[in-house]
């Protein structure tokens, strides 16, 4: 790794003409990624458009007037320069429409725009955070992005993370010395792995549920569900089991109601009960559009699959010798889940998916609706908040958990495809 600060946050260009084009010639060729700023990313692109003009001093950033300049920048550069290239907004914060925030910090937001080497782009946005100790935060950005690339987490995981750290850094600043403050680097030392409002991000990125995570949300079960070409009878094996499964899910949903102290936790958690119940009702009218007959009864009389006793009964476990933090943790792969499968299936364009005619599309409709994301949020909402609480122990268990019910998840989609129907 190499930090050089090409312009500073004030304007300086730190760096003469002969540098600039030495490390464009010579450095840049071997970077995984580069971290210019504003400024910069333009200084470096004038150099590779045209090597013998280079200015001497940064350019105004006022010919940046909204979010797509920006991601413009990124993509030409990346173009330029092998490496992926990571345009920090820091010094030009952005309003939620992406027109630039200029006077109104308060409301604004730092945008980061990734551009990766195979032509795709991340934009990565946090609130601005109003405070002069921000010394060194370029510096630490791009040191926090290697170490994780070092713990083998992919480029955007990698610059998502560090960012979350920064921020937490920046929040947790003190006024130290005379002008800009230094960034608080150890602000999390002592705390929990993950920033307020992110322990689900850090559940599903971290390194023994990330491949587990992705196998369950991009499934082979929901691409055909997504493509119409599942057989009816896998999807009838399927819904009969999930049946079976709500059953014990919502008895879950329930423990969890009880064991919390608080009528407002009390009413956060019924909430959730009766979401689950709609989708229980829901199978079983799916079940009679595609098995004419089919009743409610003849679903509660299947026999339980084992992918089916497995995760509900260890799920009931959790309920009855976990907390609620442990509880919360073994539902909310399940309802976050498929919300995330079924969105991915839904962005997809006609080419891979079916929606016209596919008896199947309700299902995917059904979990990329905004009613069913309403649900997960506030399921969400309430384990972050919880989070904010945990031991470093605890995240351990729970992480352990999370792993557990998302390996059980993806085997049940597994056991759906597989299923022999006689
Ligand atoms: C097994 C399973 N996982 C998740 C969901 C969505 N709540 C479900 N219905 N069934």
């Amino acid at each position: 790794m190499s930090h050089q600060v090409m312009i500073s946050t004030s304007g300086s260009v730190l760096l003469p003409p002969e540098a600039i084009s030495n490390l464009c010639s010579n450095l840049i060729p071997l970077a995984t990624l580069l971290t210019p700023n504003i400024p910069e990313a333009q200084h470096l692109l004038l150099y590779y458009t045209n090597p013998g003009v280079l200015p001497t001093a940064a350019f105004p950033i006022d010919n940046i007037n909204s979010m797509a300049d920006v991601v413009d920048l990124a993509k030409r550069l990346q173009e330029k320069c092998s490496s992926a290239v990571l345009v920090k907004g820091g010094h030009l914060p952005f309003l939620s429409d992406g027109s630039v925030a200029r006077r109104q910090k308060g409301k604004a937001f730092v945008m980061d725009v990734l551009a990766l080497s195979n032509g795709t782009v991340k934009i990565f946005s946090s609130p601005y955070i109003d405070s002069n100790n921000t010394h060194g935060t370029g510096c630490s950005l791009a040191s926090a992005i290697a170490c994780n690339i070092g713990f083998s987490q992919p480029l955007p995981t990698a610059v998502s993370n560090a960012r979350d750290y920064i921020s937490g850094a920046i929040a947790a600043s003190y006024p130290l010395g005379k002008g800009s403050g230094p960034i608080n680097h150890v602000h999390n030392i002592y705390r929990r792995p993950y920033s307020k409002g992110r322990f689900f991000d850090y559940l599903i990125n971290h390194p023994r549920v990330a491949k587990i995570w992705n196998d369950y949300v991009n499934h082979d079960f929901v691409k055909k569900i997504a493509n119409g070409t599942l057989s009816t009878e896998n999807f009838v094996w399927y819904l009969k089991q999930d049946y079976l499964f709500l059953i014990h899910f919502v008895r879950a949903k329930a423990l969890l109601t009880y064991k919390g102290t608080t009528m407002s936790k009390i009413n956060e958690c019924s909430t959730n009960l009766s979401g689950a119940i709609r989708e229980s009702a829901l199978h079983v009218r799916y079940c009679a559009e595609l098995i004419p007959g089919l009743t409610e009864q003849d679903l509660e009389s299947t026999p339980e699959a084992p992918a089916t006793t497995a995760y509900t009964r260890y799920i009931l476990d959790i309920g009855h010798s976990g907390d609620i933090a442990a509880l919360m943790v073994s539902l909310i792969s399940c309802s976050v889940g498929y919300q995330v499968a079924a969105k991915n299936r839904e962005k997809e364009d006609s080419s891979v998916r079916t929606s016209e005619g596919n008896p199947f599309w309700k299902w995917i409709e059904e979990y990329a609706s905004d009613k069913y994301a309403e649900e997960t949020q506030v399921q969400r909402d309430v384990l972050e908040k919880l989070a904010e609480g945990f031991g470093v122990t605890q995240v351990e268990e729970l992480v352990e958990i999370f792993r557990k019910v998302t390996e059980m998840e993806r085997n049940f989609f597994s056991a759906a495809v597989e299923a022999k129907i006689p």
